[in-house]
Protein backbone atom coordinates (compact mmCIF):
# COMPACT_ATOMS: atom_id res chain seq x y z
CA UNK A 1 0.00 0.00 0.00
CA UNK A 2 1.29 3.77 -0.98
CA UNK A 3 1.56 6.25 2.08
CA UNK A 4 2.56 9.90 1.49
CA UNK A 5 6.08 9.07 2.97
CA UNK A 6 6.78 6.81 0.58
CA UNK A 7 5.69 9.19 -2.15
CA UNK A 8 7.91 11.61 -0.60
CA UNK A 9 10.78 9.61 -0.65
CA UNK A 10 9.72 8.44 -4.47
CA UNK A 11 9.66 12.30 -5.51
CA UNK A 12 13.03 12.66 -3.80
CA UNK A 13 14.39 9.35 -5.39
CA UNK A 14 12.77 10.57 -9.12
CA UNK A 15 14.59 13.76 -8.87
CA UNK A 16 18.63 11.83 -7.79
CA UNK A 17 18.03 9.68 -10.67
CA UNK A 18 16.57 12.74 -13.05
CA UNK A 19 19.93 14.54 -12.15
CA UNK A 20 21.65 11.27 -13.45
CA UNK A 21 19.59 11.18 -16.59
CA UNK A 22 19.82 15.15 -17.20
CA UNK A 23 23.58 14.55 -17.48
CA UNK A 24 23.00 11.09 -19.74
CA UNK A 25 20.86 13.27 -22.02
CA UNK A 26 23.57 15.69 -21.97
CA UNK A 27 25.93 12.94 -23.32
CA UNK A 28 23.46 11.52 -25.82
CA UNK A 29 23.45 15.02 -27.28
CA UNK A 30 22.08 14.52 -31.08
CA UNK A 31 21.90 10.98 -30.95
CA UNK A 32 19.72 11.40 -27.99
CA UNK A 33 16.76 11.71 -31.01
CA UNK A 34 17.94 8.37 -32.81
CA UNK A 35 17.15 5.96 -29.13
CA UNK A 36 13.76 3.71 -29.09
CA UNK A 37 10.66 5.76 -28.18
CA UNK A 38 10.78 3.97 -25.21
CA UNK A 39 13.95 4.67 -24.58
CA UNK A 40 13.32 8.23 -24.59
CA UNK A 41 10.37 8.27 -23.22
CA UNK A 42 12.06 6.68 -20.23
CA UNK A 43 14.77 9.40 -19.95
CA UNK A 44 12.65 12.07 -20.62
CA UNK A 45 9.62 11.17 -17.76
CA UNK A 46 12.36 11.48 -15.47
CA UNK A 47 14.11 14.09 -16.56
CA UNK A 48 11.18 16.79 -16.20
CA UNK A 49 13.07 19.24 -17.85
CA UNK A 50 10.54 19.56 -21.06
CA UNK A 51 8.77 23.28 -21.80
CA UNK A 52 5.93 20.64 -23.74
CA UNK A 53 3.94 17.77 -22.45
CA UNK A 54 2.55 15.14 -23.80
CA UNK A 55 1.32 15.32 -27.74
CA UNK A 56 -1.15 12.96 -29.23
CA UNK A 57 -1.49 12.66 -33.27
CA UNK A 58 -5.29 11.80 -34.49
CA UNK A 59 -4.90 11.04 -38.08
CA UNK A 60 -7.12 9.62 -40.75
CA UNK A 61 -9.30 10.53 -43.77
CA UNK A 62 -11.56 13.14 -44.28
CA UNK A 63 -14.69 13.36 -41.83
CA UNK A 64 -13.22 9.63 -40.34
CA UNK A 65 -14.66 10.77 -36.74
CA UNK A 66 -11.15 12.16 -35.41
CA UNK A 67 -12.92 15.35 -34.17
CA UNK A 68 -15.71 13.32 -32.64
CA UNK A 69 -13.41 10.83 -30.90
CA UNK A 70 -11.27 14.18 -29.39
CA UNK A 71 -13.76 15.77 -27.93
CA UNK A 72 -14.64 12.63 -25.75
CA UNK A 73 -10.93 11.58 -24.73
CA UNK A 74 -10.68 15.35 -23.75
CA UNK A 75 -13.37 15.26 -21.49
CA UNK A 76 -12.02 11.50 -19.77
CA UNK A 77 -8.01 12.37 -19.57
CA UNK A 78 -7.99 15.95 -19.64
CA UNK A 79 -6.27 16.58 -22.77
CA UNK A 80 -6.68 19.82 -24.99
CA UNK A 81 -8.08 19.59 -28.64
CA UNK A 82 -6.19 21.46 -31.57
CA UNK A 83 -7.92 20.52 -34.47
CA UNK A 84 -5.50 21.66 -37.22
CA UNK A 85 -8.05 22.88 -39.83
CA UNK A 86 -10.15 24.61 -37.24
CA UNK A 87 -7.19 26.75 -36.43
CA UNK A 88 -7.12 27.52 -40.11
CA UNK A 89 -10.25 28.18 -39.93
CA UNK A 90 -10.12 30.63 -36.97
CA UNK A 91 -7.14 32.69 -38.43
CA UNK A 92 -9.21 33.16 -41.49
CA UNK A 93 -12.02 34.50 -39.54
CA UNK A 94 -10.11 36.54 -37.46
CA UNK A 95 -9.12 38.64 -40.82
CA UNK A 96 -5.06 37.57 -40.85
CA UNK A 97 -2.74 38.41 -44.29
CA UNK A 98 -3.13 34.67 -44.90
CA UNK A 99 -6.80 34.37 -45.06
CA UNK A 100 -7.83 34.44 -48.74
CA UNK A 101 -4.51 31.96 -49.60
CA UNK A 102 -6.03 29.70 -46.91
CA UNK A 103 -9.78 29.76 -47.92
CA UNK A 104 -8.89 29.10 -51.02
CA UNK A 105 -6.63 26.29 -49.98
CA UNK A 106 -9.68 24.62 -47.93
CA UNK A 107 -12.48 25.16 -50.45
CA UNK A 108 -9.91 22.96 -53.39
CA UNK A 109 -8.73 20.83 -50.23
CA UNK A 110 -5.02 21.29 -50.77
CA UNK A 111 -2.58 21.50 -48.12
CA UNK A 112 -1.75 24.78 -46.52
CA UNK A 113 1.91 26.06 -46.47
CA UNK A 114 3.31 24.00 -43.32
CA UNK A 115 5.11 26.80 -41.90
CA UNK A 116 1.21 28.48 -41.56
CA UNK A 117 -0.01 25.84 -39.91
CA UNK A 118 2.93 24.75 -37.24
CA UNK A 119 2.98 28.52 -36.26
CA UNK A 120 -0.80 28.27 -35.27
CA UNK A 121 -0.12 25.03 -33.90
CA UNK A 122 2.84 26.07 -31.86
CA UNK A 123 0.99 29.19 -30.18
CA UNK A 124 -2.15 27.22 -29.63
CA UNK A 125 0.36 25.10 -27.29
CA UNK A 126 2.14 27.93 -25.79
CA UNK A 127 -1.13 29.91 -24.82
CA UNK A 128 -2.48 26.91 -23.10
CA UNK A 129 -2.11 25.90 -19.55
CA UNK A 130 -2.21 22.74 -20.38
CA UNK A 131 0.83 20.08 -21.07
CA UNK A 132 -1.02 17.41 -22.89
CA UNK A 133 -2.48 17.97 -26.50
CA UNK A 134 -4.53 15.82 -29.29
CA UNK A 135 -3.69 17.69 -31.70
CA UNK A 136 -6.10 16.09 -35.06
CA UNK A 137 -5.91 16.38 -38.55
CA UNK A 138 -1.83 17.16 -38.32
CA UNK A 139 0.65 16.10 -39.73
CA UNK A 140 -0.94 16.33 -43.25
CA UNK A 141 2.40 15.29 -45.65
CA UNK A 142 5.72 14.79 -44.92
CA UNK A 143 6.18 18.14 -45.42
CA UNK A 144 4.10 19.06 -42.48
CA UNK A 145 5.82 16.33 -40.44
CA UNK A 146 9.15 17.90 -40.57
CA UNK A 147 8.52 21.19 -40.47
CA UNK A 148 6.44 20.65 -36.61
CA UNK A 149 9.75 18.87 -35.63
CA UNK A 150 12.49 21.29 -36.58
CA UNK A 151 9.98 24.17 -34.98
CA UNK A 152 9.13 22.35 -31.75
CA UNK A 153 12.12 20.23 -31.79
CA UNK A 154 8.67 17.54 -30.56
CA UNK A 155 9.02 14.44 -32.08
CA UNK A 156 5.29 12.92 -31.46
CA UNK A 157 4.97 9.13 -30.90
CA UNK A 158 1.70 8.42 -29.84
CA UNK A 159 -0.32 8.20 -33.03
CA UNK A 160 -4.08 7.06 -33.55
CA UNK A 161 -5.05 6.48 -37.40
CA UNK A 162 -8.66 6.06 -37.64
CA UNK A 163 -8.91 4.16 -40.81
CA UNK A 164 -12.51 4.36 -42.20
CA UNK A 165 -13.50 3.87 -46.62
CA UNK A 166 -13.52 6.32 -48.60
CA UNK A 167 -17.69 5.16 -49.00
CA UNK A 168 -17.69 5.77 -44.57
CA UNK A 169 -15.86 8.86 -45.27
CA UNK A 170 -18.65 10.21 -47.95
CA UNK A 171 -21.51 9.08 -46.42
CA UNK A 172 -20.26 10.66 -42.50
CA UNK A 173 -19.33 14.14 -44.66
CA UNK A 174 -22.57 14.33 -46.50
CA UNK A 175 -24.34 14.13 -43.25
CA UNK A 176 -22.60 17.26 -41.90
CA UNK A 177 -22.42 19.36 -44.92
CA UNK A 178 -21.99 22.78 -43.02
CA UNK A 179 -18.64 23.91 -44.54
CA UNK A 180 -17.26 25.15 -47.90
CA UNK A 181 -15.20 22.10 -48.48
CA UNK A 182 -18.03 19.71 -46.90
CA UNK A 183 -19.47 18.96 -50.93
CA UNK A 184 -18.83 15.89 -52.91
CA UNK A 185 -16.28 17.48 -55.39
CA UNK A 186 -14.36 18.65 -52.42
CA UNK A 187 -14.49 15.93 -50.36
CA UNK A 188 -12.86 13.59 -53.34
CA UNK A 189 -10.61 16.07 -53.69
CA UNK A 190 -9.50 15.72 -49.97
CA UNK A 191 -9.42 12.23 -50.23
CA UNK A 192 -7.73 11.56 -52.86
CA UNK A 193 -4.90 14.27 -51.06
CA UNK A 194 -5.29 12.13 -47.80
CA UNK A 195 -4.21 8.86 -49.95
CA UNK A 196 -1.26 10.64 -52.00
CA UNK A 197 0.14 12.78 -49.48
CA UNK A 198 -1.06 11.84 -45.53
CA UNK A 199 -0.84 7.79 -45.83
CA UNK A 200 2.45 7.75 -46.21
CA UNK A 201 3.26 10.15 -43.49
CA UNK A 202 1.14 7.89 -40.96
CA UNK A 203 2.81 4.82 -42.11
CA UNK A 204 5.81 6.79 -41.32
CA UNK A 205 4.63 6.84 -37.53
CA UNK A 206 5.71 3.02 -37.07
CA UNK A 207 4.17 3.12 -32.93
CA UNK A 208 0.92 4.18 -34.96
CA UNK A 209 -2.44 2.11 -33.34
CA UNK A 210 -5.47 1.49 -36.46
CA UNK A 211 -8.31 2.13 -35.46
CA UNK A 212 -11.55 0.82 -37.61
CA UNK A 213 -13.51 4.27 -37.65
CA UNK A 214 -15.46 2.70 -39.80
CA UNK A 215 -18.09 1.16 -36.74
CA UNK A 216 -20.66 3.09 -34.81
CA UNK A 217 -19.10 6.45 -32.72
CA UNK A 218 -20.13 4.28 -29.17
CA UNK A 219 -17.87 1.51 -30.77
CA UNK A 220 -15.36 3.72 -31.83
CA UNK A 221 -14.92 5.23 -28.24
CA UNK A 222 -14.58 2.21 -26.43
CA UNK A 223 -11.94 1.05 -28.55
CA UNK A 224 -10.00 4.34 -28.01
CA UNK A 225 -10.55 4.94 -24.33
CA UNK A 226 -9.28 1.37 -23.93
CA UNK A 227 -6.10 2.86 -25.64
CA UNK A 228 -6.02 5.75 -23.37
CA UNK A 229 -6.50 3.73 -20.34
CA UNK A 230 -4.08 1.02 -20.57
CA UNK A 231 -1.78 4.27 -21.55
CA UNK A 232 -2.59 6.20 -18.70
CA UNK A 233 -1.95 3.31 -16.38
CA UNK A 234 1.09 2.47 -17.70
CA UNK A 235 1.70 6.30 -17.33
CA UNK A 236 2.41 6.88 -21.06
CA UNK A 237 0.06 9.97 -21.52
CA UNK A 238 2.61 11.55 -18.84
CA UNK A 239 5.54 10.67 -20.59
CA UNK A 240 7.19 14.29 -21.73
CA UNK A 241 8.92 14.87 -25.55
CA UNK A 242 12.26 16.48 -25.33
N1 LIG B 1 -18.26 6.32 -36.43
C1 LIG B 1 -19.10 7.21 -36.97
N2 LIG B 1 -20.28 6.80 -37.51
C2 LIG B 1 -21.15 7.69 -38.06
N3 LIG B 1 -20.92 9.03 -38.16
C3 LIG B 1 -19.78 9.48 -37.65
C4 LIG B 1 -18.79 8.61 -37.02
N4 LIG B 1 -17.75 9.35 -36.60
C5 LIG B 1 -18.04 10.62 -36.94
N5 LIG B 1 -19.26 10.70 -37.56
C6 LIG B 1 -19.89 11.90 -38.10
O1 LIG B 1 -19.17 12.22 -39.28
C7 LIG B 1 -18.98 13.63 -39.38
C8 LIG B 1 -17.48 13.92 -39.45
O2 LIG B 1 -16.91 13.58 -38.18
P1 LIG B 1 -15.66 14.36 -37.60
O3 LIG B 1 -15.84 15.83 -37.83
O4 LIG B 1 -15.44 13.89 -36.24
O5 LIG B 1 -14.54 13.81 -38.56
P2 LIG B 1 -13.07 14.38 -38.80
O6 LIG B 1 -12.23 13.21 -39.09
O7 LIG B 1 -12.69 15.25 -37.66
O8 LIG B 1 -13.34 15.23 -40.10
P3 LIG B 1 -12.48 16.37 -40.78
O9 LIG B 1 -11.22 15.75 -41.24
O10 LIG B 1 -13.33 16.78 -41.91
O11 LIG B 1 -12.29 17.45 -39.76
C9 LIG B 1 -19.67 14.26 -38.19
O12 LIG B 1 -20.97 14.67 -38.60
C10 LIG B 1 -19.77 13.12 -37.19
O13 LIG B 1 -20.90 13.24 -36.35
O1 LIG C 1 -2.88 20.55 -41.15
C1 LIG C 1 -3.78 20.90 -41.92
C2 LIG C 1 -5.14 20.77 -41.60
C3 LIG C 1 -6.07 21.20 -42.50
N1 LIG C 1 -5.73 21.74 -43.67
C4 LIG C 1 -6.74 22.27 -44.63
O2 LIG C 1 -8.00 22.39 -43.97
C5 LIG C 1 -8.95 21.53 -44.58
C6 LIG C 1 -9.92 21.01 -43.59
O3 LIG C 1 -9.22 20.25 -42.61
P1 LIG C 1 -10.02 19.34 -41.54
O4 LIG C 1 -8.97 18.58 -40.79
O5 LIG C 1 -10.89 18.44 -42.35
O6 LIG C 1 -10.78 20.26 -40.69
C7 LIG C 1 -8.13 20.48 -45.33
O7 LIG C 1 -8.80 19.88 -46.40
C8 LIG C 1 -6.95 21.33 -45.80
O8 LIG C 1 -7.32 22.11 -46.91
C9 LIG C 1 -4.40 21.88 -44.00
O9 LIG C 1 -4.05 22.37 -45.08
N2 LIG C 1 -3.45 21.46 -43.11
Amino acid sequence: MINENMVELADRDRRHIALVLVGLQELFGESFQSLSPLARCLLCTICDQCAIGFIGLFVGGPGSGKGTQCTTVVEHFGFTHLSAGDLLREDIKSGSANGTMIQNMIKEGKIVPSEVTVKLLQLAMQESDNDKFLIDGFPRNEENRAAFENVTGIVPEFVLFFDCSEEEMEKFNFWAGTRVDDNIETIRKRFNVFVESSLPVIEHYRSREKIDAGKPIEDVFKTVKNIFTVNDIFGILHFTVC
